[in-house]
C-alpha cells in the first residue's frame, strides 16, 4: 500500500506538471535508457533560442512530449518497489482481448479453415488470401486504446465480412508490391535458405491476433520462412504489446475452450519453440527518436533489421516515427519522408490517427478534407505504404 501511495503521488505530480504546462524535467531514476532520454531533452533544449526558455508540455513537439509522458508514467512505477514491474495498462489490454472474443473466434476459425487447403491453392488464390490477411491486420489497427483515452476499443463485428466494404478507405495501397517481393523470394529461394519478415508490433489484444494470423499465413504459404516480432520493453501508449502481453495472449488462446482458438494457440507456441517465430525487444522502440536516427542511436537494432527481407511497421505511432511526425506536403514521396531510413524494404500498415500523411496523389488530400474533415485522425482510413528495394 505504501508503494501504491508513492506511485499515485508521483503520477499526480506528473499530471499537474502536464496540466499547468511546466518545463519538461530530466528523468531521475537510473534505468537502461535514462541517459539517452536526458540527452534527448538537452537536444530539444538546444533547438530553442535563449528567450524561448525550456522545453514545455504545450510547446515542444508532440511526438517527444507524448513519448515522454509514457516514460514518466513508467518512472513513477519503477520508483515504487515492490510494484516496480506493474503494468498500469494491463487491465485495459486484457479487457480489449476479452471483449473481442467473437471476432477472435471468427479469425482463428478462418485461419484454420484456410490451412486445410493452403497447399493446393493456385498462385492467384494465394495472392487473394494474402491480401485478405494483410487487410485484416490493417483494420486490426483501429483498436488502439490511447486514442480512446484508455476506454474500450474492441472489435465487435466480424472483420472478414467487412473487408470489401472497407476497401474504399485504403488511401495508399501497395499490397501488389508486397506480393511481388515475397512471391519472388519464394520462387528464387534455394533449399534451406531463408526469407525473413520482421513485424514491428503495435497494439496487444485484437490487433496482435490479426498480426499473428498474418504471420502464420506467411509461414504456411511459404512466402516467408521466419518471422521476427518486435514489441515494447515498457508499457507504452496504453495498448502496445510487451513480452508479457505476447505470451499471455498465446496462452489464453491455447487454453481456450474453442477448438480453433486453442489450435492457433498450440500452433503459435510451436512456431516459437521451433524458432520460426522470434520475439525480440529493444529500448529504441520506447525512445522519442524518429527512425532516421536509428542507425546512430541504436546501430545494433539497425544492423539486425538489415537482415530482414521485408519489415512491416504496424500502427500510427510507427508511421509518425517513420516520417519524423513532420508537417509534410501530402504528395511528398514516402521515400523522401523516411529521411534516409531504409534498413530493408519496408511497409507501413496503419490506420490514420495523427495528422501526418505522405505519398498521396495530387488533390487526394483536398478531396478528403472536403468530404470528411476528420479523415486524418478518426482511424477510419488506412494505408499500405511500401518503400521497396533500392
Ligand atoms: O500507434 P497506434 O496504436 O496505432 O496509435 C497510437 C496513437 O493513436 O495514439 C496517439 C494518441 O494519443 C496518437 O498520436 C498515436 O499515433
Ligand atoms: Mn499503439
Amino acid at each position: 500500500m505504501e508503494a501504491e501511495k508513492k506511485a499515485i503521488s508521483l503520477l499526480s505530480k506528473l499530471r499537474n506538471e502536464l496540466q499547468t504546462d511546466k518545463p519538461i524535467v530530466p528523468l531521475v531514476e537510473k534505468f537502461v535508457d535514462t541517459d539517452i532520454w536526458n540527452q534527448y531533452l538537452e537536444y530539444q533544449q538546444s533547438l530553442l533560442n535563449e528567450s524561448d526558455g525550456k522545453p514545455r508540455w504545450f510547446l515542444s513537439p508532440w511526438l517527444f512530449v507524448e513519448c515522454y509522458m509514457y516514460r514518466r508514467i513508467h518512472e513513477a512505477i519503477i520508483q515504487s518497489p515492490p510494484i516496480d514491474d506493474f503494468d498500469v495498462f494491463k487491465e485495459s489490454k486484457d479487457q480489449n482481448f476479452f471483449e473481442s472474443q467473437q471476432s477472435i473466434i471468427a479469425l482463428c476459425t478462418y485461419l484454420q479453415e484456410l490451412m486445410k487447403t493452403i497447399e493446393d491453392l493456385e498462385d492467384n488464390q494465394l495472392k487473394d488470401e494474402f491480401f485478405k490477411v494483410l487487410q485484416i491486420s490493417l483494420w486490426g489497427n483501429k483498436c488502439d486504446l490511447s486514442l480512446s483515452g484508455g476506454d474500450t476499443s474492441s472489435q465487435k463485428t466480424n472483420i472478414i465480412s467487412s473487408l470489401e466494404d472497407l476497401k474504399p478507405f485504403i488511401l495508399v495501397n501497395d499490397m501488389e508490391r508486397l506480393w511481388s517481393l515475397l512471391s519472388n523470394c519464394k520462387k528464387t529461394r534455394e533449399r534451406a535458405s531463408i526469407t525473413r519478415v520482421d513485424i514491428i508490433l503495435d497494439n496487444s489484444g485484437f490487433e496482435l491476433i490479426t498480426d499473428l494470423v498474418l504471420a502464420d499465413f506467411l509461414l504456411s504459404s511459404k512466402l516467408a520462412t521466419e518471422i521476427h516480432f518486435y514489441g515494447k520493453t515498457i508499457p507504452w501508449f496504453v495498448s502496445d504489446t510487451t513480452i508479457h502481453d505476447f505470451n499471455w495472449l498465446i496462452k489464453q488462446l491455447k487454453h481456450s475452450n474453442h477448438k480453433w482458438m486453442s489450435k492457433c494457440g498450440v500452433n503459435w507456441e510451436n512456431h516459437i519453440k521451433m524458432g520460426r517465430w522470434v520475439y525480440l525487444d529493444h529500448m529504441f522502440w520506447t525512445l522519442p527518436h524518429e527512425f532516421s536516427a536509428m542507425s546512430q542511436v541504436a546501430p545494433d537494432l539497425h544492423a539486425e533489421l538489415q537482415k530482414a527481407h521485408l519489415i512491416l511497421f504496424k500502427g500510427d505511432l510507427n508511421y509518425r516515427k517513420l516520417t519524423g511526425d513532420r508537417k509534410w506536403e501530402f504528395t511528398i514521396p514516402f521515400h523522401q519522408a523516411l529521411n534516409g531510413f531504409h534498413p530493408a524494404p519496408l511497409c507501413s500498415i496503419r490506420t490514420l490517427k495523427a495528422e501526418v500523411q505522405v505519398g498521396l496523389q495530387p488533390g487526394q488530400a483536398e478531396q478528403l478534407s472536403a468530404s470528411d474533415p476528420s479523415w486524418m485522425t478518426s482511424g477510419k482510413y488506412g494505408i499500405f505504404q511500401f518503400d521497396g528495394p533500392l
